[in-house]
């Protein structure tokens, strides 16, 4: 079995009395992308920050292979970590060329020349090289800063809202890009995000988290489709939640009998993701279509149901018309908590 490339265990950080990461638990396999995500304030970077021994735990454990980073009797220092640092704010040096930047942190001198032109070409910066800072581009400089920590050669890569600055086209096209020199080079990474389409995009796998705890770790799948909690389910996607009675794999609720993920019993929330729902038009229905709107490949509908509203998609191409009455049935069991 392949062992973790990362193993953290129970990890606590307090500022004086105030807790902002509470004994949080998991593992990075080697090559792994993995995202925190969470709201700002949750204490993602705090944890980050303590992964890459900037910050000093006041409990728990981090490990990396066979070596100790972090436990009651060690705390290694940040520069021993063989761990790269992408910040929000790219933290280029002004007064360096491109690069020069790249190659600061190159220990053996004579792997610099072939270090710098491979980044050179990996990230496309090839005729920048000469020019200082201020006269690329934000989204250059942030190719920049992610040149500079692989030319270190890290087995771990840790990164804080890199692309927050940049605008949205670019932010996804630079995720895809280095996301794809991760996995080619074998590269772990932790990306600290706030934004849910961010983390899907990137992450293998990614942490909810909320107020210094780690709610869920699961795939971007596992987290839309099985989330543990209603609170978890509003972090992705359109979550709409009605109440039921539930009895096995059953609830009753006001739309009529609903197949449920799990056996629980009593009253219960469910969850109802807009595609998650097929539309049928019956007149003995209770569910009136209140609106529509056109969104090309599909029609939104919103519905009035006896105790909320519902949104539910459709193809562009179904009749419908707003009063119609709908039968709203699941197509797959609903997550319930
Ligand atoms: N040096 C510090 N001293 C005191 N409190 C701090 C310090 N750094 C962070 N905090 C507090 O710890 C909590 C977690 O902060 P952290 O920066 O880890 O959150 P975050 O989830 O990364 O938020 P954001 O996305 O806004 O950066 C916050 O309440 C913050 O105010």
């Amino acid at each position: 079995m392949t062992k973790p490339l990362l193993s953290i265990k129970d990890l606590s950080c307090h500022f004086a009395k105030f807790c902002a990461v509470d004994k949080i638990s998991f593992e990075l396999m080697p090559g792994e992308c993995f995202a925190l995500l969470g709201a700002s304030g949750c204490g993602k970077t705090t944890a980050l920050r303590a992964i890459a021994g900037l910050e000093t735990p006041s409990g728990g454990s981090i490990h990396h292979r066979d070596q100790t980073f972090f436990d009651a009797k060690t705390n290694l220092l940040a520069n021993l970590r063989n761990t790269g640092f992408i910040f929000q704010d790219y933290a280029i040096f002004p007064h360096l060329s491109i690069q020069e930047n790249i190659t600061f942190g190159i220990k053996d001198k004579s792997e610099k020349k072939n270090i710098l032109e491979r980044m050179l070409t990996l990230l496309g910066l090839e005729e920048h090289a000469k020019k200082m800072p201020h006269q690329v581009s934000g989204g250059q400089l942030q190719r920049v800063a992610i040149a500079r920590t692989l030319a270190i050669k890290p087995s771990l890569v840790l990164m804080d809202e890199p692309f927050s600055n940049l605008d949205a086209t670019l932010a996804r096209r630079l995720r895809n890009e280095i996301r794809g020199i991760f996995k080619a080079e074998g590269i772990s990474s932790i990306l600290v995000t706030h934004n849910q389409e961010e983390a899907f995009d990137f992450a293998d796998r990614l942490a909810v988290m909320e107020k210094g705890q780690i709610l869920q770790i699961g795939t971007p799948e596992e987290l839309y489709q099985q989330p543990h909690t209603s609170q978890i389910a509003s972090f992705f996607g359109h979550c709409q939640i009605i109440s039921g009675k539930a009895q096995g794999h059953t609830a009753t609720t006001s739309i009529g009998e609903i197949l449920l993920q799990k056996n629980i019993s009593g009253k219960c929330e469910i969850l109802l993701r807009p595609e998650n729902l097929r539309i049928d038009l019956s007149d003995e229905s209770s569910s009136i279509i209140k609106d529509i709107r056109f969104l090309g490949a599909r029609k939104e509908l919103t519905i009035q149901v006896p105790d909320t509203q519902i949104f539910a998609n459709v193809s562009s191409r179904t009749q419908i018309k707003i009063g119609d009455k709908v039968k709203i049935t699941p197509i797959e069991a609903c997550p319930a908590f």
